[in-house]
């Protein structure tokens, strides 16, 4: 590792980094029960037309439009589910059906009526008011969705709409991208896992834990590998070990001290490194790149060690380059709007990656914007990141403010992040 890191445009690192992301090409069909949050890996095609045959929306009766303002005599009852014989067009003049919601509408009628806005109804005969129009309460065959109609596109991120769609439509499978490899790695002799006993010079190891969970959270499926020790041989046998992952991102043992061999050990790897040093406060260590073998990419993002800047570089920079690689066509950031209650600081001169909450359109800054990157109850405290611009110093009062929340929906198209 050199000894000295450039720090890059924090735009330019999220273009490089999203550029270097090479899309998964595997696929797989999973039941539509296991398929939430899964990403949908060719167009779906309706191939039942919604509805699938022109129904009532109400219960009431259906009558010809040229009946209006009549007394009529009910003709019959037709019930949901109702088919075949039961739905043949057999009105004789002054006659109608009563008619139950979701029920097929015989081809003899072309309007609805609730029941409760007719003149007067009975068993045997409904009197219609006048001023009805064509049509009304009637669900046409077709009107939502018509066969060959792409009702969802590849890379959409399944949700329960998605789920009654696709039941609806009678499939009960769907094909998706396979669940991208990814390993979690720690660094650092200091660390010991929450399950060993730790002194008060020892650190219980929180960044695997809260990486993979944050993974999961994000619906990822990730793996926790180890603590690579601080150890430059080690380092680099423990790394090799790790290729037949599509992406490892490891913590700690990046910046500039005598024990951070990471980057080292990765360049023994093979890695082509893309960067190594970001404009960015917290997460300046922050490197990223590609080992590439057998047509296979292991993409490598090395976070620093501090708990707090692990997690926000994983929200801000780290998942959106996950989400291409797993497909997703969502991997720019959305942001909402809020108003800034209480004035703060920034530093000027860096993009800032600052905590808070927002709540009910408002935005409150996290202890005043004055908490230290090594802690992690502040990230605790807060729900978004707002992110400055490299000539930000501040941000005033009643400002409005543009914000990532934690677990955002991603855009397919990039939208200014900065304020
Ligand atoms: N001379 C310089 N020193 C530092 C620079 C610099 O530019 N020049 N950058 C600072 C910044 S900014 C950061 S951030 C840190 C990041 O350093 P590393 O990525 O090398 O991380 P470590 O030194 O290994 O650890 C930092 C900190 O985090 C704790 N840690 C590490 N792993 C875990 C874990 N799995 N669970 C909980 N806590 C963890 C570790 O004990 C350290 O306290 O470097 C600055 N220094
Ligand atoms: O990236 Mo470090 O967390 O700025 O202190």
């Amino acid at each position: 590792m050199s000894n000295k890191l450039n720090f890059l445009d924090f735009e330019e690192a999220v273009k490089i980094s999203l550029n270097l992301a090479k899309t998964t090409t595997l696929k797989e069909i999973v039941p539509i029960s296991k398929a939430l949050g899964r990403i949908v890996s060719s167009d779906v095609i309706c191939k039942k037309n919604l509805p699938s045959f022109n129904n009532s929306a109400m219960d009431g009766f259906a009558f010809k439009i040229a009946d209006s303002g009549k007394t009529l005599k009910i003709k019959k009852v037709i019930f949901a589910g109702d088919k075949g014989s039961d739905v043949e067009a057999i009105l004789n003049e002054g006659e109608c059906y009563k008619i139950m919601t979701g029920a097929k509408v015989p081809s003899d009628v072309d309007t609805i009526i609730p029941i409760e806005n007719c003149i007067d109804a009975n068993e045997k005969t409904v009197t219609l008011p006048n001023d009805l129009k064509v049509g009304s309460n009637l669900r046409l065959k077709g009107e939502e969705q018509k066969e060959g109609n792409v009702l969802f596109k590849k890379g959409e991120v399944i949700n329960s709409s998605h789920i009654t769609l696709l039941a609806s439509q009678g499939l009960m499978m769907i094909e998706v991208f396979k669940q991208i490899s990814i390993a979690v790695v720690s660094t650092g002799n200091e660390l010991k896992e929450p399950w060993e006993e730790a002194n008060e010079e020892e650190i219980y190891n929180c960044n695997s834990y809260a990486l993979v969970s944050l993974l999961e959270e994000a619906g990822f499926c990730a793996t926790y590998s180890g603590v690579v020790p601080d150890n430059l041989e080690e380092s680099i046998n423990f790394i090799s070990n790790l290729k037949t992952f599509d992406v490892i991102i490891t913590t700690g043992g990046i910046s500039m001290g005598d024990a951070d061999f990471v980057g080292e050990a990765f360049v023994q790897n093979g890695l082509q490194t893309a960067f190594h040093g970001v404009n960015v406060k917290p997460g300046r260590p922050i490197m990223m790149g590609s080992m590439e073998s057998d047509k296979k990419q292991t993409f490598v993002m090395c976070l620093p060690g501090n708990p707090l800047t692990a997690m926000v570089n994983m929200q801000l920079f780290a998942i959106p380059v996950l989400n291409k690689i797993q497909g997703n066509s969502g991997f720019y950031h959305d942001v909402v709007i809020a108003k800034n209650q209480e004035s703060f600081k920034t530093k000027k001169g860096r993009v800032n990656l600052v905590l808070g909450n927002c709540e009910n359109g408002g935005f409150n800054v996290t202890r005043n914007n004055k908490y230290g990157s090594g802690m992690i109850t502040a990230l605790y405290e807060s729900n978004c990141i707002l992110v400055t611009s490299e000539n930000t110093a501040g941000v005033e009062a009643e400002q409005m403010v543009k914000l990532i929340k934690f677990n955002n929906k991603f855009l397919s198209k990039t939208v200014n992040i900065f304020n």
